[in-house]
């Protein structure tokens, strides 16, 4: 099976850039548009969250090789930074949550511009090396309303060895939904939550 448009960790030019800038900053204030078709996929390219963007990589190590579009399924380059290290030579689960909620979320994000994890279910099935190359595999399993289903698997990459797995709900979520968010928060503030 062919991947289509292989890209790696330091494959960062103009277009993805802009389209980085386009995606973690400006869907809050104005629509980019809904997505209605079911696997109808939207774009293609690295995304990285807000945080991320002035660096130009994924913090916890995550980069987006390929999209496999005839299966469906997207494959991404994984290595646990240390600083994520948990036991001795292996991540901490809380890295490994991430990594994986990455890995869906962008999965789910090529179909859907903004969604966000409403659950994420993680098994852990062997410790995962620190600073040994990873993929990560993933795929959609179900459209619902606004509720995406996802699964997703980490790799180690020298045998395909399945690490860890996870299932994630994904909600589609509109333009408003982090201005929304800051009003709450405010209020909350205002009000110590008894209004
Ligand atoms: C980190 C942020 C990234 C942002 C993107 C920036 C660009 C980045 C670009 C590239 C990134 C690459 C990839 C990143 C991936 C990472 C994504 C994350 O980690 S997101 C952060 C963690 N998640 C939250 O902070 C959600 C907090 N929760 C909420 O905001 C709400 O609870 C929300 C939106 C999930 C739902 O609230 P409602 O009011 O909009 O909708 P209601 O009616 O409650 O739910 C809709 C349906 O979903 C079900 N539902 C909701 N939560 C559920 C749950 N936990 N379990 C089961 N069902 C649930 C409900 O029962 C309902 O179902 P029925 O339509 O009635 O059938």
């Amino acid at each position: 099976m062919t991947l289509a448009s292989p890209r790696t960790k330091n494959n960062h030019n103009c277009l993805f850039t802009e389209r980085r800038i386009l995606l973690c900053c400006a869907p809050y204030k104005e629509s980019i548009g809904v997505e209605a078709a079911w696997r109808t996929r939207i774009r293609d390219g690295d995304r990285l969250c807000t945080e991320c963007v002035p660096r130009g990589a994924c913090k916890f190590g995550v980069s987006v090789l390929a999209f496999d579009d005839a299966a469906q399924h997207m494959r991404s380059t994984i290595l646990c930074p240390a600083a994520y290290e948990g036991g001795p030579g292996v991540a901490h689960g809380g890295w490994v949550c991430a990594a994986l909620d990455e890995v869906l979320g962008q999965t789910v994000m090529e179909y859907h511009a903004r969604v966000v994890t409403a659950n994420l279910s993680v098994d852990f099935r062997l410790p995962v090396p620190v600073g040994e190359a990873l993929t990560g595999h993933a795929w959609i399993d179900a459209l619902d309303g606004r509720k995406v289903r996802a699964t997703g698997e980490l790799r180690l990459a020298a045998s395909d060895a399945v690490l860890a797995r996870a299932t994630g709900l994904f909600i589609i979520i509109d333009p408003a939904h982090y201005v929304r968010h800051a009003d709450w928060l405010a209020q909350q503030k205002v009000t110590g939550g008894t209004a």
